[in-house]
């Protein structure tokens, strides 16, 4: 038995919002879960705190398939990001403990290392096509295998995925949503141009993604995906809002280029239809906003059986924690796709110290007992809360539309 005996929530503020949720043992053993949810994230704190924690004190955190059970069923609520954000945080927590007192990395518990590390893609973004290959080109001299292109769209101040001039690219920003103009048309008219001049460029032996981001209808993504054909992409990322899983039938029929979805997935049940209708290639879903370490391998394990691999989300919203707990996962499950990489700043890892590593276009988890990350609570404490939130898209009538 492993008591638990205490739980606190950590709320800061390195350049961006984290929230990380701490869990202490009786025999002085802690581990850390990631619960931060980009623009919401107040709303996990309040309900690890006001309602999680309270049931966690006193029972066994060995005992994680339980305790993720009683969350899951005993919310009654069941489902939705900030209730599977919460219970991701506990699950991480609670592998984390039960490796450090193993006095293993976490990826040895879960089978141990199925490759010698996890392809990770970059993203090279520029408010032109020019600009974003030279930063792809840097991804590549840096050793990227795998590069995500995303560049102005002429005729728009400004989209989704391309950082302001000068600045890193953080979505979340202002004390209320920034609002953007979004034109379809001309959005569809610039991306096959952006990876003709790729493949030109940097030729064939790097892998090319493209994240759409829930922006079209399934025939627009249908037409994309077969413009795109030429070009061989690894991915066409989140091509139309996916609530409707059936809508992915309809950009199967005119399209093989292959499909990935699911960074905003919160449970199996968002895509278990695009799973056994083979209807994409890679389910995007992460620990920390699909319930952790627990829930994740019942995905993996359900898209093995139909061919469909793991993409794991991975951008600077999620804390180091998820990074590190992706990691000890897609270095064990045998359907490991490929794993999303925007590193942190250097405040933020000051303030997570891990072990995982980048070398040659891989990341590895590193060795040390757990997830192998910790959070330095002195330095955390420095950087207070600001409130932000992801932008909000319209059409150029004023429609309220997907951003
Ligand atoms: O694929 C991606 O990384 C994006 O879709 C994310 O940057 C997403 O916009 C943010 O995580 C939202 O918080
Ligand atoms: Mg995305």
């Amino acid at each position: 038995m492993a008591e638990i005996v205490s739980a606190r929530v950590i709320v800061t503020c390195p350049d961006r919002n984290f929230v990380t949720l701490k869990i202490e043992t009786a025999d002085g053993i802690t581990g850390i879960g990631d619960a931060t949810l980009n623009g919401r994230e107040m709303a996990v704190v309040s309900y690890l705190q006001d309602h999680v924690i309270p049931c966690l004190i006193g029972r066994d955190a060995h005992r994680i398939e339980d305790i993720w059970q009683y969350l899951y069923k005993g919310a009654y609520w069941r489902r939705g990001p900030v209730t599977m954000c919460s219970i991701a945080a506990v699950d991480m927590a609670l592998w984390d403990i039960k490796a450090k007192v193993a006095g293993l990395p976490l990826y040895q518990l879960l089978g141990g290392a199925s490759r010698e590390g996890c392809m990770v893609y970059g993203h090279a973004n520029g408010a032109t096509i020019e600009e974003t290959i030279e930063e792809a080109i840097r991804h590549v001299e840096q050793g990227y295998k795998a590069v995500r292109l995303q560049a102005g769209v002429p005729g728009l101040k400004s989209t989704y995925g391309v950082a302001k001039p000068g600045q890193r690219y953080e979505p979340a920003d202002g004390a209320l949503p920034t609002e953007s103009l979004w034109s379809t048309e001309k959005y569809l008219r610039s991306v096959a141009p952006l990876f003709d001049k790729a493949r030109e460029v940097l030729g064939w032996d790097v892998h090319l993604l493209h994240d759409v981001h829930h922006r079209l209808t399934p025939i627009e993504a249908g037409r994309l995906g077969k413009e795109l054909e030429p070009y061989r992409l690894f991915w066409m990322e989140d091509a139309t809002p996916a609530e409707n899983q059936a809508g992915f039938r309809l950009i199967r029929q005119h399209t093989t280029t292959p499909l990935a979805v699911g960074e905003i997935f919160n449970t199996i049940w968002d895509c278990k239809q695009l799973i056994e209708e083979q209807l994409i290639d890679y389910v995007r879903a992460t620990m920390v906003h699909a319930g952790g370490i627990t829930h994740m391998r019942r995905i993996a394990s359900f898209a093995d059986l139909y061919q469909v691999r793991t993409g794991c989300h991975g951008a600077t919203d999620l804390s180091p924690v998820c990074m590190a707990a992706a990691l000890h996962f897609g270095l064990s499950v045998p359907n490991f796709g490929i794993q999303e990489l925007m590193p942190h700043t250097a405040k933020t890892d000051e303030v997570f110290p891990h072990a995982y590593s980048f070398k040659d276009g891989m990341m590895h988890p590193g060795d040390a007992p757990g997830l192998g990350v910790e959070i330095d609570e002195a330095l955390a404490a420095k950087y207070e809360y600001k409130r932000a939130y992801l932008p909000v898209a319209r059409l150029e009538d004023g429609t309220l539309f997907n951003w």
